[in-house]
């Protein structure tokens, strides 16, 4: 049972008819590229079964459903009803066989799958948002078979003074600006603080070695205003 009334469900409800629009235009279309980058790190490959954690309206799982083909299927996970109502409602590309995508909604941090039943994961833009950081990850690690890897993709404090400012003013003018004219200026400016709050690449690699991985790197990506932690589960 998804506990009701969360703040951030309650948000990514709201948001979720602009959601993905609102992503290209703001990020030039570039959060596709993060994505894609996501998926290539999870060492997804055909016929594996695959996991998209805090999976929204469905960019990685798509993606993912595409890597593992026909013979493999993917699960996209999310408390949020209506991202699950857009992400099911997504057109497939029909040029190649893809995975069939189950979509559950759950809370990530009580996943309703068995001990070792994942071949790979992915997780966009979520580690930052759910309540309990440590706890998703001991979830996620729960339920990777072992050798199975995960790949996180997040937002990240750059370290240059320069480059954060650039993004601090970006999120808290620009993005706030736009999202404001469709009624959703609170909801855009959670983004920046919720920043302040989320760890950085080395700190994300010692709660991945806390929750049992026995191998994590985090890589910066998009001059370090993004990133990607990538996590194996031991053999
Ligand atoms: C896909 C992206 C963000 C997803 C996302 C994550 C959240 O936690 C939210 C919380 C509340 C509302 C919305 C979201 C949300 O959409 C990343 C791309 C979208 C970003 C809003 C754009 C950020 C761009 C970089 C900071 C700077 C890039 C500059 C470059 C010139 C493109
Ligand atoms: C920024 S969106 C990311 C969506 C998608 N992964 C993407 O990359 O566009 C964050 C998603 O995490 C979900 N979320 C946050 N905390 C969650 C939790 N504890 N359990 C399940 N979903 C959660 C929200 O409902 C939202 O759809």
């Amino acid at each position: 049972m998804v506990q009701e009334n969360n703040p951030i469900q309650e948000i990514f409800n709201r948001i979720a008819p602009v959601y993905d629009q609102l992503n290209d235009g703001l990020s030039l279309g570039q959060h596709r590229i993060w994505k894609k980058m996501a998926v290539a790190w999870s060492g997804a490959k055909p016929g594996d079964t695959a996991l998209d954690l805090c999976c929204g309206s469905g960019d990685l799982a798509l993606l993912l459903a595409q890597q593992v083909g026909e013979p493999g299927q993917v699960f996209g996970v999310d408390f949020s009803s209506c991202q699950l109502e857009i992400a099911q409602h997504r057109p497939r590309p029909f040029t190649i066989p893809t995975a069939k995508i189950s979509w559950i909604e759950a809370d990530v941090l009580r996943l309703p799958f068995s001990d070792n039943t994942f071949d790979c994961a992915t997780m966009g833009y979520g580690l930052r948002n759910v309540v309990d950081i440590p706890r998703s990850l001991e979830e996620l690690h729960r339920v990777l078979k072992p050798g199975a890897k995960a790949a996180i993709l997040d937002f990240h404090r750059p370290p240059g003074s320069l480059l954060r400012t650039f993004q601090q003013w970006y999120l808290q003018q620009f993005v706030v600006r736009t999202a404001e004219r469709f009624g959703f200026r609170e909801e855009y400016a959670y983004i920046n603080p919720s920043l302040d709050q989320f760890p950085i690449g080395t700190e994300q690699v010692q709660l991945a070695q806390q929750a049992g991985f026995s191998t994590a790197t985090h890589y910066p990506i998009a001059s370090g205003m993004m990133g990607v932690l990538v996590i194996t589960k031991a053999n």
